[in-house]
């Protein structure tokens, strides 16, 4: 699912997926409603990761369908980010004092039971082979793993894994969507520099494609910067210490939970200048990447855990971001001042917006 060939070949599922998202803007801006930025690309993201994975799409823009798949997800996040008793006093754990076991195990339920009747789908339809490669998705890879005398994965391995995706990789691909926006509104002068390049490579009525985000350096600056101040996951993920270890002069006791903090990293005034402006421009002309080589600037970690989705994560944000500042212009509702704009944060496992970002499109140009 992530070889750069495999990638590839749903470079143009990615832009159908975007043009779907750049649609639904257009329609809300006929009807001058504002967006809920974060629900409209969790909608892409999601569809993203499920055509990807099961060929279907999970997720509808229409808010009068619920959208029970972001609900759960989101659930999942809270409760895996919720600060727990037993993680400071293990004896206390079969408790289950807050809960967070108990509301985990729901979500999860709730979400195998879905995966489960994918799997069972495919399962029915195992013998009507195809041989066009480009029908294979992850799932019916997956299944051609459990076959054989000895399978390398069983059912439930599958629907972990499946489980894994979709929490690592649709919250946080649209929250950083959600993130930039916010940014970007709140300093309409990056919002200007950011479109003028888009319009400039792009053209008159054309459709951002993935191969020219190579062309905008100053959009992946800008996605860099939403990276540094907010990072999807600000504790990466927890990890073991597996044994005694002494860093910078302190003793981490073996089993210790470790976690790297890397949204304080990315605020630290001894590395970053005017460390809480958001200014693209720092990374402009600089090697500074977010691939786990510069550790000032690891968003999707560094090292052996580093996030597998770290390209795909990449070019759907930077495609998501492109398209909707290339086709709008936006502004703020109830006449809310680009000062004024609400940045505070809500700390689980994934940095949401406390106040999901709203706001106004206005169509620069005709969309087909
Ligand atoms: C902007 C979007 C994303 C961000 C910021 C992000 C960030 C991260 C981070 C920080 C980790 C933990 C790394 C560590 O602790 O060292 C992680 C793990 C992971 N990510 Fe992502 N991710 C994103 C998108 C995705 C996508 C699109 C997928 C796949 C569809 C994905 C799949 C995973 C998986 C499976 C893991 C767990 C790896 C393990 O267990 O070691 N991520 N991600």
């Amino acid at each position: 699912m992530f070889s750069p060939q495999r990638i590839e070949t749903t470079k143009s599922l990615r832009k159908k997926k975007v043009q779907e998202l750049v649609k639904f803007v257009s329609e809300s801006s006929e009807r001058e409603e504002d967006v809920d930025i974060s629900r409209a690309s969790f909608t892409t993201a999601l569809n993203i990761i499920s055509n990807i994975l099961f060929s279907v799409d999970l997720g509808s823009y229409d808010s009068k369908i619920s959208n029970g798949f972001q609900e759960t997800v989101t659930a999942v996040m809270v409760a895996i980010g919720k600060p727990d008793l037993a993680n400071f006093f293990p004896f206390l754990g079969f408790l289950d004092l807050q809960s967070n076991r108990k509301n985990m195990k729901g979500c999860t339920e709730r979400l195998f039971r879905l995966f489960r009747g994918f799997m069972d789908a495919k399962i029915a339809l195992r013998n009507e082979s195809t041989d066009d490669v480009s029908d294979i998705d992850f799932l019916d890879s997956l299944l051609a793993l459990t076959q054989g005398v000895e399978p390398e994965l069983d059912n439930s391995d599958i629907e972990h894994l499946l489980f894994d995706m979709f929490a690592a990789g649709t919250d946080t691909s649209s929250t950083n969507v959600e993130w930039a926006m916010a940014e970007l509104l709140k300093n309409p002068k990056t919002m200007a520099k950011a479109q003028a390049e888009i319009d400039r490579v792009i053209g008159e009525n054309g459709v951002v494609q993935e191969s020219d985000i190579s062309e905008l350096p100053y959009l992946q600056a800008v996605v860099k910067e939403t990276f540094r101040l907010h990072p999807a996951l600000p504790l990466l993920l927890p990890r073991d210490a597996e044994t005694d270890v002494e860093i910078l002069g302190f003793m981490v006791p073996k089993d210790a939970q470790v976690l790297v903090n890397v949204w304080a990293i990315g605020r630290d005034p001894s590395v970053w200048e005017n460390p809480t402006q958001f200014e693209p421009e720092r990374f402009i002309g600089k090697e500074i990447d977010v691939k786990g080589r510069d550790y000032e600037l690891t968003p999707f970690g560094a090292g052996r855990r580093i996030c597998p989705g770290l390209p795909l994560a990449v070019k759907t944000v930077s495609l998501m971001l492109a398209s909707l500042l290339y086709s709008f212009e936006w502004k703020l509702p109830n006449g809310i001042s680009p000062e004024d704009l609400d940045m505070d944060e809500t700390f689980g496992i994934t940095l949401h917006k406390t106040k999901p970002l709203q706001a106004i499109p206005v169509k620069k140009r005709t969309i087909s």
